[in-house]
C-alpha cells in the first residue's frame, strides 16, 4: 500500500525539517521512514547539546526517539511548538496519512503543534488527492463503517497483517478500513462525513493542517510555505 520514494529522497526531506527545531521546543515526532530521518537528526543535535522534548505519535516514533536519546513527554504535560510528520499524499496543504496506521495519534499531535512540517519524496506529491483513505475504527463498527463508506461512494478494505494472521492492530487495538474514493474533490467534507460515523475512530484526511512541505530529492529539497 506504501509508495516509496528514494531512501536519499526521504532523508533530505527528514534532515530540512530537522533544521527547523530550536532550543527550548517541544517537538511532535511523526511516524514512518521519512519522518524516522527527521528524528534521527534531531537525536544527532540532541546529542550535540540541543535542549528540546520530543511527544511521539506512535511506538514506532516512540522507540525511534528514545535509540536516538530524545527526551520524550505526553501529550498532556506539554504543548507542541513544531510537528514534523509524513505523508502518503499530499496535494496542496492538505494530506492523506495512515500508510503506518499512525494517523489517530498523529493528527492528535499535529492538530495541537503551533507549525507542521510535512516531510515527502517527490512520489507522494498529487493534484489532487485519490489515494486510498486510511479509516481507523473500533472492531465492533468494521461492517457498519464499510457499509456506511459504500454508501458515501467508497470502496472500503479491511488492511492485513503482513507478518501475522489477521488484520492490522493499530497502536489503539483498532482495525483499519483503507478507502477507495478515486479523486477527493472536496476533502474537508469527505473528512466531516466519515468522522461523523459512530465508531470511526480517525480518519487520514489532514485537511488545513499543514504549514510548510518539505520535498526531498537526490537533487536537494524544496520548501513550500502555505
Ligand atoms: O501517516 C503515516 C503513518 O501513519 C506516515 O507518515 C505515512 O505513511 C508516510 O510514511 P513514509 O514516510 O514511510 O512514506
Amino acid at each position: 500500500m506504501k509508495q516509496g520514494g528514494s531512501d536519499a529522497a526521504k532523508r533530505a526531506a527528514g534532515e530540512s525539517a530537522a533544521e527547523a527545531v530550536e532550543d527550548g521546543m517541544v517537538v511532535g515526532l511523526g511516524t514512518g521512514s521519512t519522518t524516522a530521518h527527521a528524528i534521527r537528526a534531531i537525536g544527532r543535535q540532541v546529542d550535540a547539546g540541543l535542549d528540546i522534548v520530543g511527544v511521539p505519535t506512535s511506538f514506532q516514533s516512540r522507540e525511534l526517539a528514545r535509540e536516538a536519546g530524545i527526551p520524550l513527554a505526553d501529550l498532556d504535560e506539554v504543548s507542541v511548538d513544531l510537528a514534523i510528520d509524513g505523508a502518503d499524499e499530499v496535494a496542496g496543504g492538505d494530506l492523506i496519512k495512515g500508510g503506518g496506521a499512525a494517523h489517530a495519534r498523529e493528527k492528535i499531535v499535529d492538530a495541537s503543534a503551533d507549525r507542521l512540517l510535512v516531510v515527502a519524496d517527490p512520489t507522494k506529491e498529487a493534484e489532487t488527492l485519490s489515494h486510498p483513505v486510511p479509516v481507523e475504527v473500533l472492531s465492533a463498527a468494521r461492517t457498519t463503517v464499510a457499509e456506511s463508506v459504500r454508501e458515501l461512494g467508497g470502496e472500503p478494505t479491511l488492511r492485513q497483517a503482513e507478518r501475522k494472521d489477521g488484520p492490522v492492530v493499530t497502536d489503539n487495538g483498532n482495525l483499519v478500513l483503507d478507502c477507495a474514493f478515486g479523486d477527493i474533490d472536496e476533502p474537508a467534507a469527505l473528512g466531516r462525513d466519515l468522522a461523523s460515523l459512530p465508531g470511526v475512530v480517525e480518519h487520514g484526511l489532514f485537511v488545513g493542517l499543514a504549514d510548510e512541505v518539505h520535498v526531498g530529492s537526490e537533487e536537494g529539497v524544496t520548501v513550500r510555505e502555505l
